[in-house]
């Protein structure tokens, strides 16, 4: 089914590399929420839930969605899910690029950790990140589905999703 409206984005579940070979997740859990996963790459094991955001639709098809954390790590996400493709720009404070490990972790239960990071390490030169990704996955799983994104990401989780052998409706 084709994508053309914001109401038919919200709910979506995708799962996507980025050309430099990182493995993301991401629910658009509402109009203001997202959660994800990150399966690798340089904070791969790092897993977030009720991040707000900004979402809209850009054109027929073509959606933006933005946002700043805790850490102070800013994002740009511009999904094509017709074309299964999406552009992402992440802008890292040097912090997190020099001290990933601090970041990976489930953030919901460590907001106070990044906060104090933020302050105790340095925040420039930003490492920005701008990448192309193809969409290896993706289904609606309706609006504010908690089962989507409830635990941490493991090897074979990914692979599981895509063949069906995990599903959350
Ligand atoms: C830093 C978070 C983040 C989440 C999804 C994505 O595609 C890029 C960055």
């Amino acid at each position: 089914m084709q994508v053309k409206d914001l109401d038919q984005f919200l709910g979506s579940h995708f799962i996507y590399t980025y050309a430099n070979g990182w493995e993301y997740e991401f629910y658009v859990k509402n109009e203001n929420t997202v959660d994800y996963r990150i399966h690798s790459g340089m904070v791969g094991g790092r897993w977030v839930r009720d991040q707000k955001a900004d979402i809209v639709k850009l054109t027929d098809g073509v959606f933006k969605v933005t946002w700043t954390e805790p850490t102070g790590t800013d994002v740009a996400l511009d999904f094509m899910p017709n074309e299964k493709r999406l552009h992402g720009v992440i802008f890292f404070p040097k912090w997190v690029h020099e001290h990933p490990e601090i970041t990976v972790r489930y953030q919901n239960d460590f907001i106070p950790l990044m906060e104090e990071s933020r302050e105790k390490y340095e925040t420039y030169p930003k490492y920005v990140v701008p990448e192309f990704a193809d969409i290896t996955f993706m289904k609606n799983e309706g609006i504010n589905n908690e089962k989507v994104i409830s635990e941490a990401p493991y090897p074979s989780l990914a692979e599981d999703i895509r063949t069906g052998k995990k599903s959350f409706s």
